[in-house]
């Protein structure tokens, strides 16, 4: 017994959360499980259908209802106000499991005892005194609709003034129907179905209007938009002249967007909670206020990995005494004097008690990132990025420099302070709630900040497969072809100029389109972008590898989109990183031809 009761406490469990995502009252959704469960005689089988979906049905229906927003609908096509249930069942009617159930002891769900037959619209008496209350002279049918009712496909008969007219069932129509497509369109399928064929069509009205799919779009591009009633099949001489074109109804019991959050989230709820799927410290919401972007398309990494040849040595053998802090013992920034850490920096920690970057160094970094005489710039004398061999000194006639970065170093493993160290800043990762957006001016997707911030706060890494110049060539190649509209490499070239000529493994880059991190949603701002990456030491003494690491120039708004300057040059076609229109917005755009 005691048993019995756990599995059933836990069957709720369970239940609360399949539709926890949709915001339902606690109580509500206990209230209609028991309802439910008295239907179906405790058989949760059939509440778990679906993913639940029965439950679901009924709960957005009522919930509508007690919002009043379905008045204007009930007025316009009739359905009763009590329809909530109703409309839950015509959707449960096209279920394909036929559970043994007994119409008389239903009553608090009339409609559910046709539950598990293909379809069941013989004319009844109910659904005749239903369909007539609203629309006089008419009947409706519903013949499909899309998963969760949010598109739905209905026949409206209208027989007045036709009193030889005699209304068959919906099922004998639908053999008709389907008898004359197979002849007209050549259908060889035995199991063709005009059913299965119109919730398609409801699926892909659905699709198109929650922007799931750019394709989708283009392909329906000339698709009437947002309104109630869409036709389908206009005035088709095949169908009964009595019958009214078949309509495609959007349910405007539901406002569109809670619609598409909906869906969406019901498709894809981990992943718009969090597009990391729990790989970063905090969850990055995808916040899809747009319907038009398709959703991303690549595997979170929370850290960089090495593709196949690029050289990175993390040894520790590598990392000599004097380039760590053995003797360090807690935090670094508290002694009385700067460890060997420092070094890098002048013998000057670069971070503030509060984990800031220090304005000195900020604005030093911002200086030498839009030095305009070049004199951070390096100029290899073979320049990696020559690197087709057959076209070493072809297309790239000379190299055309390298700016010289300010590097941050860390703490780390050899170091003698603790993990909470204030000169380990970078390899903490986000501490900030980020989002990724639909950024405006037609981006594709961005990053913003949920709060404000302070000048100098490390936002995150740009994280992503660790290639070399000459697989990041090969990948462009074939990523050209395909016309890929996005790209996400990053140079990692902050200090060629430390060496003379540089191995191929050695120069480095950091390509986040198929592996990355949220740095991948980063867009592109000329010069005055909120955000400046900062080349990190950490785990490798040398600078052929290190972390790029996102820190805010100025205060940011809550809700402000980050930018960061790429750093390309728009007429530089044959740069790794694929120029694009600039539609940052800056006053200084470098993109001549659509500067604003
Ligand atoms: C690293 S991705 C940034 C994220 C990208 N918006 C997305 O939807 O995935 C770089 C790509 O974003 C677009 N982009 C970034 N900044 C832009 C800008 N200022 N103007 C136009 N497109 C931009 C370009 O297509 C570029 O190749």
């Amino acid at each position: 017994m005691a048993r019995n009761t756990d599995d059933h406490s836990q069957k709720i469990a369970e239940a609360l959360m399949a539709v926890a995502d949709f915001g339902f009252a606690e109580e509500k959704v206990k209230d209609t499980l028991k309802r439910l469960l008295k239907l179906y005689k405790d058989n949760w089988k059939f509440i778990e259908e679906d993913n639940y979906r029965e439950l679901i049905d009924i709960l957005t229906k009522e919930n509508k209802e007690e919002s009043n927003l379905n008045h204007n609908f009930e007025h316009r096509y009739g359905l009763a106000s009590s329809s909530a249930v109703d409309f839950a069942n015509k959707r449960a009617k096209m279920s394909h499991s036929s559970p043994p159930r007994d119409k008389e002891k239903c009553p608090e769900f009339p409609q559910a005892a046709a539950r598990g037959t293909r379809l069941h619209f013989e004319k009844d008496k109910s659904t005749e005194e239903r369909v007539h209350e609203g629309v006089p002279n008419s009947s409706q049918f519903d013949i499909a609709s899309s998963a969760n009712a949010e598109v739905r496909v209905s026949l409206i008969c209208n027989s007045s003034g036709n009193s030889y007219f005699r209304q068959q069932g919906l099922d004998a129509v639908l053999r008709e129907v389907e008898d004359e497509c197979r002849k007209t369109y050549g259908i060889q399928n035995p199991d063709f179905s005009l059913v299965r064929l119109m919730e398609k069509v409801c699926q892909f009205f659905l699709e198109i209007d929650s922007g799931s799919s750019d394709e989708t779009r283009r392909k329906f591009c000339d698709t009437p938009k947002q309104s109630d009633e869409k036709d389908v099949l206009k005035d088709d001489n095949r169908v009964n002249s009595a019958l009214e074109p078949i309509k495609v109804l959007q349910n405007p019991q539901s406002s569109e967007q809670q619609i598409k959050e909906a869906v969406l989230q019901k498709k894809y709820p981990l992943y718009l909670k969090d597009i990391s799927r729990g790989e970063d410290n905090i969850p990055i919401p995808l916040v899809n206020e747009s319907s038009t972007l398709e959703l991303p398309d690549f595997i979170y990494i929370k850290n960089n990995m090495v593709y196949q040849d690029g050289h990175v040595d993390f040894s520790l053998a590598r990392i000599s005494e004097d380039n760590c802090c053995a003797q360090c013992r807690g935090d670094c920034l508290s002694s009385a004097l700067p460890c060997a850490c420092a070094a890098e920096t002048g013998g000057e920690f670069v971070y503030t008690q509060e984990g800031l970057l220090k304005e000195e160094f900020l604005d030093e970094v911002i200086a030498v990132s839009l030095d305009p005489q070049r004199k951070h710039f390096y100029y290899c004398e073979i320049c990696p990025l020559q690197n087709d061999p057959q076209e070493r000194y072809g297309k790239i006639k000379r190299c055309k420099g390298h700016l010289t970065r300010k590097f941050i170093k860390e703490c780390w493993s050899k170091c003698g302070c603790n993990k909470k160290c204030g000169n380990r800043v970078v390899q903490r990762g986000i501490q900030v709630a980020l989002q990724v957006f639909p950024a405006p001016e037609g981006k594709g997707w961005g990053v913003r900040s949920v709060n404000a911030l302070k000048k100098g706060t490390f936002i995150c890494e740009y994280v992503g497969e660790i290639v070399t110049n000459q697989e990041l060539y090969q990948r462009n190649n074939e990523r050209a072809a395909k016309k890929e509209r996005h790209t996400y490499p990053v140079l990692l070239d902050a200090d060629w100029g430390s060496e003379r000529i540089l191995e191929d493994e050695e120069a480095l880059c950091l390509d986040a389109t198929e592996f990355g991190n949220i740095g991948r949603f980063i867009n592109h701002r000329c010069y005055d972008s909120n955000l400046i990456e900062v080349p990190v030491e950490v785990e490798t003494p040398d600078h052929h590898y290190y972390r790029l690491a996102f820190f805010t120039t100025r205060d940011i708004e809550p809700m402000e989109e980050m930018t960061w300057d790429y750093g390309i040059q728009f007429d530089d076609k044959y740069h790794p990183i694929k120029a694009f229109k600039c539609r940052c917005g800056s006053m200084s755009c470098r993109d001549k031809k659509r500067r604003y």
